[in-house]
């Protein structure tokens, strides 16, 4: 299913119009954003065989998905662990959701040598969750996360990437010049949130998602996107 992609500046326009015209308010955004990342990976890396999950969550929106994700997790069956940089403030009701589902969270703010603990976290899980940065990055990325996208992509477990692979240029993709090329992180899922981002063309696994089944007709045809027909209650269709 091909449909029409959303640039980073109109995402960042429809972020901010969502929570205000149209009268959303971020948790409840992030509850069914986090809610369709859990199921997608559920359909590709169900728990039966891939109970150990590591979500990594970045320092803005993208990683609030991850941590609702992780949630969503626990109770379809998975043992999941989060590992979080720079908590905010604003997700201090998900850290406490976290705490009460006995979910082990790892903060940056604690870790000596975050580069060594994320390698360590990640080979000891079955699959990994890219909630680092989505629409609001732009290449390179800075240490550490350079380092933990190299280990990440070396110890070549399954990765599931949340709106975009971290490290990849919203609109231009993987090939943008100002990305060095041993940090493109090349995940087997790519979980679109809204709508695809132009870079997403560029994405060779075999699982692309749309989730977020949460857009009226009206503002995806404002904003000059598709909302597919989703299958059943489902939040993700395939795309
Ligand atoms: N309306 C929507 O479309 C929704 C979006 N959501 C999520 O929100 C995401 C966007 O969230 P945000 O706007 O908070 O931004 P992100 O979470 O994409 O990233 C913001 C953070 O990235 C850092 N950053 C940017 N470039 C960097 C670099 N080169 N190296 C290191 N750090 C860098 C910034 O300092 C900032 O802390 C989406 O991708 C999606 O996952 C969902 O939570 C809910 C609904
Ligand atoms: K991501």
């Amino acid at each position: 299913m091909s449909l029409r992609v959303l640039g980073a500046k109109a995402a960042a326009s429809l972020d901010k119009e969502l929570m205000s015209t149209q009268g959303f308010s971020l948790d409840q955004l992030m509850e069914l954003a986090g809610l369709s990342v859990a199921q997608a990976v559920y359909k590709t890396y169900p728990p039966k065989s891939y109970k150990k999950v590591l979500i990594l969550s970045g320092p803005g929106n993208n990683g609030g998905d991850g941590l609702v994700a992780a949630r969503h997790l626990k109770l379809m069956g998975y043992h999941p662990s989060v590992f979080y940089f720079i908590k905010s403030a604003k997700f201090e009701k998900l850290e406490i959701q976290l705490h009460s589902f006995g979910i082990p969270l790892y903060l940056s703010t604690d870790s000596q040598d975050v580069v060594g603990d994320i390698k360590r976290l990640v080979m000891s899980h079955d699959s990994i969750i890219d909630a680092l940065f989505g629409f609001s990055f732009r290449p390179p990325l800075r240490d550490p996360y350079n380092q933990v996208i190299k280990g990440l992509i070396a110890s070549g477990k399954p990765v599931i990437s949340v709106d975009m692979p971290t490290g990849w240029d919203v609109d231009e993709g993987p090939r943008a010049a100002a990305i060095p090329q041993d940090e493109v992180l090349e995940p087997s899922v790519l979980v679109s949130l809204t709508a695809p981002k132009p870079a997403s063309v560029y994405f060779k696994g075999k699982y692309h998602y749309l989730g977020g089944r949460f857009i009226s007709e009206a503002i995806a045809q404002k904003y000059n996107f598709d909302v597919p027909q989703y299958p059943d209650l489902d939040q993700v269709v395939r795309l």
